[in-house]
């Protein structure tokens, strides 16, 4: 007679119970089902789905058996087309049909399914799937955290070259002048943090008002249009508030859309979203910013004060290298006392302008003038009224000069002014002009006030033929016409 132990091993290798592949497929996590469609398409149900679509989708199965458009109906709108054409590829290829989708859940949520099955041609020539689908949200989440991960990662990666390559434009430039690095990095910082504008404004020393130096917009965004660059600090308007406040606090100020919106100049308030501004400083003082504009609410990333920090570390790094070498240059080709420049600047530019002259034919003009009688007024007023004289008639001569021209300190009392690009005539019109504004000039020390006069002596480029030496003689010919104006009774200048 056989054992209880052997009656049990019987009745598990006995065939399934009629039920059995029904509760298997019940108890599972994934949805088995067969779906039938008929063979022009227009009607389609689930002849079998199992019962978890009641809990998961509150969809009855048995109406599912007579229609399937209820299921159908809990796919996400953004992925319904190509779960049809999924479906219509495999009837028509025979192939297995697979799919990934988002359903409604009963609690209203979306969450990812994935489904595969096999169809079978009818032999009324509809077709039945045999199939599951089951829930892939899991892995869905993981797969947008490692797409965001990777994303971050290259984000991180990107910067980092950027930062580099900037540093390194700074440090080589190359041809560049510092102001082509800078509208380079406000180019590449704005593409790069996708803003729609970036600048940089500079403070006088009294914090009173602030200058445009740079600007970037991206294409078709429009400048920021400030009246002669030169914006007045009023704290009355809500933007130079926040800029005093940054001033103040040398940290990152950010505007954004839920704040009174921005009063800028030249700015339509109703299309800024937000606004970053980053102080620059050097050696600790706050010397300027950087702002960066977006066009679009929340188009920046949530760290981007950081990354804004890191930015503005490298400009005021290079801002306080590029004016340290500039007073550099400034002590050792500048005369201390008038700010003009001194011989060691003048000569050789002098002597590169001979060249070019030989080389081009580029001529140009040059004048010594010498202050008359200037050591009286250091013997009757002293040597410091002598100082501010001299200061005084620097002025004058920048004031009267162009830009283009080098105005120089030669010697004492003396001077020197180049005249590019100018022939005889002009500088003798200018040369009297500039006579008649020191005569003119107001000069005064201790409220007391000096007269003063000039002579002068021109010379052209082209007059002594460029050789070698031709300097020493073009310089030599303007010294001794400045000589001849003083035996003439000085106040006045000689020329060719
Ligand atoms: N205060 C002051 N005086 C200077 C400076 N450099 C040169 N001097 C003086 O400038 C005076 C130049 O005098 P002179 O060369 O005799 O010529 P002048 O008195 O201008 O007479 P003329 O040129 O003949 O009209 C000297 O007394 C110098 O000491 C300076 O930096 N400051």
């Amino acid at each position: 007679m056989a054992s209880w132990k052997d009656q049990q091993a019987a009745s598990a290798d006995a065939a399934p119970p009629p039920d059995f592949f029904r509760k298997l497929a019940d108890s599972g996590s994934g949805i088995f089902y067969t779906y039938w469609r008929s063979r022009d398409g227009t009607a389609h149900r689930f002849p079998y789905v199992s019962e978890q679509v009641r809990d998961l989708f509150g969809l009855d199965p048995a109406e599912l058996q007579t229609d399937g458009n209820a299921l159908f109906a809990l796919i996400h709108p953004e992925d319904a087309q190509d779960l049809g054409q999924s479906i219509l590829d495999s009837a028509q290829s025979l192939n297995p049909w697979q799919c990934r989708a988002r359903l409604r859940l009963a609690s209203g949520e979306y969450a990812w399914y994935e489904g595969f099955s096999r169809p079978e041609r009818q032999s009324d020539g509809s077709l039945l799937w045999y199939g599951q689908f089951h829930d892939i949200q899991h892995y869905k989440e993981l797969e947008q955290e490692l797409r965001a991960s990777e994303a971050e990662y290259s984000f991180q990666a990107g910067f980092q070259n950027l930062v580099a390559r900037l540093s390194r434009n700074f440090i080589q430039p190359g041809p560049k002048t510092m102001d082509d690095c800078i509208d380079e990095l406000l180019n590449d910082v704005g593409e790069y943090l996708r803003a729609d504008r970036g600048y940089l404004y500079a403070f006088d020393d009294d914090y009173e008002s602030m200058t445009k130096t740079h600007l970037w917009c991206r294409g078709g965004i429009p400048s920021l249009v400030d009246p002669d660059q030169t914006i007045y600090l009023d704290e009355g308007l809500p933007w130079h508030q926040k800029i005093v406040w940054m001033i103040r606090n040398n940290q990152v100020v950010f505007t954004g859309s839920e704040v009174e919106r921005l009063t800028r100049e030249g700015e339509d308030a109703s299309t800024l979203a937000s606004v970053f501004n980053v102080p620059l400083s050097v050696q600790g003082r706050v010397v300027g910013f950087m702002g960066l504009d977006f066009y679009v609410d929340g188009s920046w990333r949530e760290d981007l004060d950081d990354l804004l920090i890191i930015l503005s570390g490298l400009l005021s790094g290079v801002l306080e290298r590029h004016l340290l070498e500039e007073r550099l240059v400034n002590q050792s080709l500048k005369d201390p006392l008038t700010g003009l420049y001194n011989r060691r600047y003048l000569m050789p530019r002098l002597n590169e302008m001979i060249q070019r002259a030989d080389r081009y034919q580029e001529d140009f003009c040059l004048a010594i003038i010498d202050i008359d009688h200037f050591k009286r007024i250091n013997d009757t007023l002293g040597h410091m009224a002598g100082d501010a004289v001299l200061c005084q008639f620097a002025e004058i001569l920048k004031r009267e000069t162009r830009g283009a021209d080098i105005v120089a300190r030669y010697g004492g009392e003396e001077f020197v002014v180049v005249f590019p690009d100018q022939g005889s005539r002009e500088t003798a019109l200018a040369m009297g002009r500039i006579l008649q504004a020191v005569r003119d000039g107001g000069f005064s020390f201790q409220g007391k006030d000096i007269p003063l006069t000039a002579s002068a002596g021109l010379a052209a480029a082209c007059e002594k033929g460029v050789c070698e030496g031709a300097l020493d003689e073009v310089l030599g010919l303007a010294d001794t016409r400045l000589y001849q104006a003083k035996q003439a009774g000085r106040n006045q200048f000689v020329d060719s």
